[in-house]
């Protein structure tokens, strides 16, 4: 378990990490999300003792980093695939880390052959890929067999095969019973790690909340229905208490009922349908809502007029593009902004951050 007390962190002026309280608890996968800049890494940095804090506290299993007699059997961590010496062989430099930590050498052998590095032991970590790098970082992390793990950006520049990867071995190492941490910016890639999420923006905490409640709660349905009828079919809907919206290309677009009821009334009233389908917000369209306030730096492409301006939640045409969330819970349609046609949908990340998420 790490529990985080009011963990603040001030470089100069800048407020890196801004009063964070939580738990980070065994048996479970927590992501540790926000945009660039919100102070993740910083946060990480707080929990190995490698930066102090300007006010609060971290623990481990109840403990301060300082206090923990060999603290590789209690946290392993990768935060930075490339700190390790160019120089030794990938086997000497955890036969090193190690030594130094009262860890036999047949361990050594053992986490190697955990990350899949066994065949390249001998080899210096120079000529390393980024994906090999990020395995011999995860054979250190794991090398005193911790009860904790906590990985920074573990998937950053990996293939497919790598992310797949690393996603297994947190999800089994979570299933150990182990507690693990691990931090992104990626929404999309979360949803299918993580089972409980932190979010941050500016060092602040915006939501402690499981993955099935941030699903539940964000991956808001609609379903669009396009007659050509649109007006009578108005009708129908709102004499069922039903108010469709108008989207931008005169489809209706209705809340709070499921498809079949719908195709169901249509047939009732002789409506002809030319589409009835389920869409459903990307994960990741709900993640940016939630830390469009708290991004630091906003991209913009040229004639991207409809970005939205800090604070706003984006238009559907400010979403990302259709797909690019993909998690559990969004498998009908492509990913669409919320019902409305444009109208700026109600600030879910704000109502859902205002009903709280915690556990
Ligand atoms: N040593 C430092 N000196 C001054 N400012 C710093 C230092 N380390 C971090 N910061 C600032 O603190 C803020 C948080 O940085 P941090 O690296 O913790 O964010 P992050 O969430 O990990 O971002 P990313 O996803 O880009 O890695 C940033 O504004 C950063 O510029």
């Amino acid at each position: 378990m790490i529990e985080l007390r009011d963990l603040t962190k001030r470089y100069g002026p800048k407020t890196a990490v801004d009063g964070l309280s939580f738990t980070v608890r065994p048996g479970t996968v927590t992501g540790f999300l926000g945009p660039n800049g919100a102070g993740k890494s910083t946060t990480m940095r707080m929990v190995l003792g490698l930066d102090a804090p300007t006010r609060g506290d971290v623990r481990i299993e109840g403990k301060y980093y300082t206090e923990l007699k060999e603290p590789l059997h209690s946290i392993g961590a990768l935060l930075e695939a490339k700190g390790v010496h160019g120089g030794r062989s990938a086997y000497n430099h955890l036969l090193c880390l190690a030594q130094s930590n009262g860890i036999p050498e047949r361990r050594v052998g053992e986490v190697l052959e955990m990350v899949g590095l066994e065949g390249v032991a001998r080899k210096r970590p120079k000529g390393f890929s980024l994906g090999m790098g990020q395995r011999l970082g995860i054979a250190g992390a794991l090398l005193g067999d911790p009860r904790i793990l906590m990985f920074d950006e573990p998937v950053n520049g990996l293939d497919p095969e790598g992310i797949h990867w690393i996603r297994t071995l947190m999800q089994r190492l979570a299933r150990e019973g182990r507690t693990v941490f691990v931090s992104s910016h990626l929404m999309s890639e979360m949803a299918q790690t993580a089972e409980h999420l932190v979010v941050i923006g500016q060092g602040k905490l915006l939501a402690d909340t499981s993955m099935a409640q941030f699903i539940a709660e964000n991956s808001r349905t609609h379903v669009r229905v396009r007659t050509p009828e649109p007006e009578r079919m108005r009708d129908v809907l709102t004499a069922e208490g039903l108010r469709p919206a108008t989207g931008a290309d005169g489809a209706l677009e209705v809340d709070g009922a499921e498809a079949p009821r719908i195709g169901e009334l249509a047939a009732a009233h002789r409506l002809v349908l030319h589409e009835l389908s389920t869409q459903r917000a990307s994960l990741e369209e709900a993640f940016m809502r939630l830390t469009a306030q708290s991004v630091e730096y906003h991209g913009h492409a040229p004639g991207d007029g409809d970005m939205p301006a800090p604070g706003q939640p984006p238009g559907p045409a400010g979403g990302p593009a259709p797909g690019t969330g993909t998690g559990p819970g969004e498998a009908t349609g492509p990913a669409q902004g919320p019902p409305g046609g444009g109208q700026p949908p109600p600030a879910w990340g704000q109502d859902w951050r205002r009903r709280g998420g915690g556990r």
